[in-house]
């Protein structure tokens, strides 16, 4: 049979963009692309780019203050204008989806501005209802935001709206523990929002080690996040301009604007995937094997509407190598186990890779090298936030099982601190580096006595 395209990838994010340039620019293939919204997807047009931007826009507060601390008198932060960093923000949108747009069709691939579904496992039909085939489909459709089932959860903003508020909010309330929330607490609060967070659990960031959880706890805290802990949403009403949120204590607060960060659920929904036989996980995303391959063999899944991990790398990842297996005679598989991710917190952020202590722990026997400690630059401006390193070492092969750094730039930290890691360094490959002085990194390689060791179960 002969078909329009040897590749057709539904959605233009992370892994979609990725596999559609790869297979026509590298691999010869001919590529259909459709993307409904902005080329790009989440991570470039309403998650990682807009977010770490933000993230600097909101440091100002922290900064001025640390100056002062070195002497500058006058250091002050100054006054935010919303519309002046909106303005350079779109610009800078604009100008990465022209790149990612001008990327695609250079590779030469041939780029479809609508909405695609399945109309059978060799066949997408477009919004406009023009049919293509393909020999291979690639589902690259991503996640969407979830609200939880409360009443007036319409009143609710998502994670997308953060991007597109014509002004800020005087008061935001925050509902949720997990990377965005954390996240997006950090922006408003350094923007000069009275930031409220509620959180169901007894420490945000739930999945990660515990220490550094009570001190991404803590810390939100300390920059004037109201981290109200323990506490889920019942309902919100509207009251004049503002939102009254009411909580599963009892307790109501009025708000200028309501963000859920409940979550994100792979994005399955009216694909027409009822005409390809797929078949789903539990959880509503599609199922797929190691090689990224779904129970119909003519279609592939990658990034985050198979919810393996949805991180932005890895989402490229499958996709460059779902097509270096299938275009280019190079079978590539993703290994899940070892991801480092990163927590953009101010002034400290967390970088993690491999286990929690508490997984470390559970395996047993694990040996904790941990330095808890005020970092020269903060201290000596009068700040009293504390950093941490730790390492989690199996005591019998000597294997690095994890790493957690909670300080400044530790996400660019726990990026090298990978390379090792993935490697399966030893505690004596670590030792044996010698130390960049003075920096606070070099903590990394000079713990040289166990914090705590846990037992074998
Ligand atoms: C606020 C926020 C911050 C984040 N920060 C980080 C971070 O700092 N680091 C990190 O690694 N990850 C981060 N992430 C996660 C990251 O954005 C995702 O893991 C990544 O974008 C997943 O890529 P993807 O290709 O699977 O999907 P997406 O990037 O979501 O792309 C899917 C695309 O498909 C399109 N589409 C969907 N259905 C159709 C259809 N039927 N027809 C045509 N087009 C369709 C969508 O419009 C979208 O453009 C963040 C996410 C959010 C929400
Ligand atoms: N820095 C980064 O790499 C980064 C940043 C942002 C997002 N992301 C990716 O995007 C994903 C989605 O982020 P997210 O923060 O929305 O999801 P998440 O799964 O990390 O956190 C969701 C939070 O909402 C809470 N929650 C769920 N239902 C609730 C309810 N009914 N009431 C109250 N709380 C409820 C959960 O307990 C959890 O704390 C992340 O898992 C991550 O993969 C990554």
């Amino acid at each position: 049979m002969n078909f329009d395209f040897d590749l057709f990838v539904i959605g233009g994010g992370s892994g979609g963009v990725r596999a559609a340039r790869i297979a026509a620019g590298q691999h010869g293939a001919k590529v259909g692309l459709a993307e409904e919204s902005r080329m790009g997807g989440t991570c470039v047009i309403r998650g990682c780019v807009p977010k770490k931007l933000m993230i600097f826009a909101s440091e100002a507060t922290q900064k001025a203050a640390e100056m002062r601390g070195y002497g500058w008198q006058e250091a002050d932060r100054g006054a935010f204008d919303w519309q002046v960093f909106h303005g350079k923000l779109d610009a800078e949108l604009n100008r990465l989806e022209a790149a990612y747009t001008s990327g695609q069709v250079k590779a030469g691939v041939e780029l479809f501005h609508q909405r695609a579904k399945f109309a059978d496992h060799h066949i997408v039909e477009l919004a406009d209802g023009t049919r293509k085939t393909a020999k291979h489909i690639l589902i690259a459709t991503g996640g969407r935001p979830v609200k939880p089932d409360i009443p007036g959860a319409e009143l609710g903003l998502i994670s997308d709206d953060l991007f597109l508020l014509d002004q800020l909010p005087g008061r935001a309330l925050l509902i949720g523990g997990g990377f965005i929330a954390c996240e997006f607490a950090t922006i408003l609060n350094g923007l000069g929002v009275d930031t409220v967070l509620a959180y169901r659990g007894d420490a945000v960031l739930r999945g990660f080690d515990r220490e550094a959880r009570d001190m991404a706890s803590a810390q939100l805290r300390d920059i004037g996040v109201d981290l109200r802990l323990g506490l889920s949403p019942a309902g919100l009403e509207k009251s004049g301009n503002r939102v009254t949120a009411r909580f599963d204590d009892g307790s109501k607060d009025d708000f200028d604007a309501v963000f859920f960060a409940t979550g994100r659920a792979p994005y399955t929904w009216d694909l027409g995937l009822e005409n390809t036989g797929i078949r789903l996980t539990k959880s509503g995303a599609i199922e797929v094997d190691e090689w990224s391959q779904t129970s119909v063999p003519s279609i592939f899944a990658v990034g985050d509407v198979t919810d393996r991990v949805n991180l932005t790398p890895v989402a490229i990842r499958e996709g460059h190598s779902f097509v270096d297996t299938v275009f280019g005679d190079n079978p590539r598989r993703v290994n899940h186990d070892l991801v480092a991710s990163a927590v953009y917190l101010r002034p400290h952020e967390l970088g993690t890779i491999g286990l929690t202590e508490e997984q470390a722990a559970e395996r047993g026997p694990v040996d904790v090298y941990a330095a808890v400690f005020r970092p020269m630059r903060s201290m000596f401006a009068g700040s009293d936030a504390r950093m941490m390193m730790k390492l989690l070492v199996d005591p019998d092969s000597d294997k690095v099982l994890g790493c957690h750094i909670f300080g400044p730039d530790a996400g660019e930290m726990i990026q090298l601190a990978a390379i090792p890691v993935t490697m399966g360094a030893t505690k004596a490959d670590f030792d044996a580096a010698m130390a960049v002085h003075p920096t606070a990194a070099e903590e990394l390689v000079t713990m040289r006595s166990v914090t705590r060791r846990h037992p074998a179960e």
